[in-house]
């Protein structure tokens, strides 16, 4: 099934929360909607599901027009953040639920849905709970049995509004790697909602970034991290140093201290410098692009984060290997191996 969505516009009283939104989704693709928050990303899910309508625009599934439908004609399953799950229902009757309330004309007979749901919660890896009640589930298993249930219904679309945005960080990371197997396995289009970066590049085939009610980069995950188009993205995506510069005649300026960089001839005027904190290379004073002294290190990880008083007096942090042995104090050269210029 394919999802087309043209020009659409949300107007909550005089506020926009969508204006003029296009987009398209492939069949079969799983696509991630990722933007800070209040950025329109649950409003274009809503819309997408039928929950809620637009102002104009126009959203068609494989063609034919969605928003002449209601949501339950529209066939899509949806999950959400916090478990949606039925309480005093099992986890058998949670997932067969939406098979038990279908229209007399086309419900399944008992062994039929009895067979499905062991599909599903086979499916999920979780049949041996299927007598549980939810509050006896980790949040993780309540997510995978939201999941099933949405999927019981055959939906030709599924939408996750950030489907694990309340689980802690180890947990969620493990159904990531297991929604994109299990998507693979089912090929559903799907679009899922998140604020965290890390999870869109992980999982989606393509990664849809929002600010503030526009869509600012569709791609690849590798197009969005590796060739930004906008200064936004670029900030919101990697951890970036970001410096206020000013281009002319082929020169970068910070503050006055012109920098040794190349720039491509489309930047003038005041601009921003964007490198990413790995990227920024650190060697002996004198032989950098900047020049700086190291303020305080930490151990993060694989890297030293080192906070570096430039000389033009802006402060940045950087990540280097740690076997260079930043100490506070030092002075250093800082070269940037890779960065991008935006004008503005
Ligand atoms: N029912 C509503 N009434 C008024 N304003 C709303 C309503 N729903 C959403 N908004 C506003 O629309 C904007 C977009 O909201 P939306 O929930 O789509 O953002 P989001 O990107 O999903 O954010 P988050 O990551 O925080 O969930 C926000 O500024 C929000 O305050």
């Amino acid at each position: 099934m394919t999802i087309e969505v043209k020009n659409l516009v949300k107007k909550f009283g005089s506020f926009a929360a969508l204006d003029g939104v296009d987009l398209k989704v492939n069949d079969g693709e799983l696509l991630a909607l990722l933007g800070p928050s209040g950025s329109g990303k649950t409003t274009l899910l809503r819309i997408i599901a039928g929950l809620d309508w637009p102002d104009s625009g126009e959203v068609a599934f494989n063609g034919e027009d969605a928003l002449a439908q209601g949501a339950r004609e529209r066939h899509v399953g949806f999950v959400f953040q916090h478990y949606a799950l039925f309480r005093h229902m099992t986890v058998f009757e949670n997932v067969a639920f939406g098979l038990r309330v279908q229209p007399r004309a086309i419900r399944k007979d008992e062994a039929t849905i009895r067979a499905r749901v062991k599909e599903l919660l086979d499916l999920v890896q979780l049949d041996w709970l299927a007598d549980r009640y939810p509050s006896q589930l980790s949040g993780g298993q309540r997510q995978r049995i939201a999941l099933a249930r949405a999927l019981a219904i055959e939906p030709r679309i599924l939408l996750l509004d950030e489907p694990f945005g309340a689980l802690d960080a180890k947990v969620r990371k493990e159904l990531r790697k297991w929604l994109r197997s299990l998507h693979h396995e089912i090929n559903v289009t799907s679009i899922f909602v998140t604020h965290d970066q890390e999870e869109a590049l992980e999982v989606a085939n393509r990664v849809v970034v929002m600010d503030k009610d526009r869509i600012e980069q569709i791609g690849s995950p590798d197009d969005v991290y590796e060739s930004p188009a906008t200064a936004f993205v670029h900030g919101f995506i990697g951890e970036s140093i970001e410096l206020p510069v000013q281009v002319e005649g082929g020169v970068i300026r910070l503050g006055d201290r012109p920098l040794n960089l190349a720039v491509d001839g489309l930047v003038s005027g005041a601009s921003k410098l964007f490198v990413r904190r790995h990227d920024m290379l650190v060697g002996p004073a004198g032989s950098g692009a900047f020049e700086g002294a190291v303020q305080h290190v930490r151990n993060f990880g694989p890297v030293q984060r080192a906070e570096v008083a430039l000389s033009g007096g802006e402060t940045v942090e950087i990540d280097a290997p740690r076997d260079k042995e930043l100490r506070a104090g030092d002075t250093v050269g800082l070269n940037p191996r890779r960065y991008r210029i935006f004008a503005g």
